[in-house]
């Protein structure tokens, strides 16, 4: 089955409504493949997400970088998933390694948030990664596979997720992982969805890659088979990530 890649676009705790407003236009003027071939996700912080969704063009959606474990009620300063499907936000983050390290969420807890959201109907980005002590110390597999682990057991329908691979020690860090590290975890991340959960959730499921993709890196890591696209940060506040949107070609090119 044909993966349509991916890329998101995760603006972190980042910009003014003035600044929201020029990457907006600088994305609604951009020429990118179609929604055939690319589908284009843009994340920014919980206040912009209305005018962003007012302004964005139509063939890009909008995604919220977090959401609450359960339904509406007394948790001050959460934001529930009933208010994102009301503002008609229909992708959110959930897992990232910030919240899992600043934040403190456990597996569980992401496993949780996720049911939760999907249950609802909101599709998701859901994040795994490994530290560099966890990469040095040969335990790569065994934290991505007990982080998915976590939500594929509270998870039964996977058509509405996608899986971020984002090595810890890659994000922010400039320091990317090669195509061949990033192929290898996402083809073992496959393997293990394949053994685990089944095999057409397995030939399905998009594995997209994140860490420190840029404009200049992405084609290389785009042309991984089993790397699905991107979650991009700190370029995708900039013009290169319509080069990153770009790079979902050389897919469709191998296809
Ligand atoms: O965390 C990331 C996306 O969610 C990656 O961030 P950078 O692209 O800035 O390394």
């Amino acid at each position: 089955m044909a993966r349509k890649f991916f890329v998101g676009g995760n603006w972190k705790c980042n910009g003014t409504t003035e600044e929201v407003k020029k990457i907006v236009t600088m994305l609604n003027d951009a020429e990118v493949p179609s929604e055939d071939v690319v589908e284009v996700v843009v994340s920014p912080p919980f206040v912009f997400l209305p005018v962003v969704k007012s302004l964005l063009r139509p063939d890009f959606q909008v995604a919220a970088q977090n959401c609450w474990v359960r339904k509406v009620g007394a948790f001050t300063g959460e934001i529930s998933a009933e208010m994102l499907l009301n503002l008609g936000i229909p992708w959110v983050i959930l897992g990232h390694s910030e919240r899992r390290s600043l934040l403190n969420e456990s597996n569980e807890f992401v496993g949780d948030k996720v049911a939760y959201a999907l249950s609802l109907g909101l599709k998701v980005i859901a994040c795994i990664g490994e530290t560099l002590q966890q990469r040095e110390s040969g335990s790569t597999m065994a934290v991505v596979a007990a982080q998915t682990k976590a939500i594929a057991d509270k998870v039964t329908n996977w058509a509405n997720v996608v899986l971020a691979y984002e090595p810890v020690w890659a994000i922010g860090t400039g320091k990317v992982a090669t195509p061949a590290q990033a192929q290898d975890v996402h083809r073992q991340l496959r393997k293990w969805v394949h053994d685990n959960v089944g095999a057409e959730v397995a030939d399905s499921t998009r594995i997209i890659y994140g860490g420190s993709v840029n404009g200049s890196n992405c084609k290389e890591l785009a042309e991984q088979p089993d790397v699905d696209g991107f979650l991009v940060g700190g370029a995708s506040l900039k013009p290169e990530f319509i080069d990153i949107i770009k790079s979902a070609t050389v897919k469709k090119i191998n296809c």
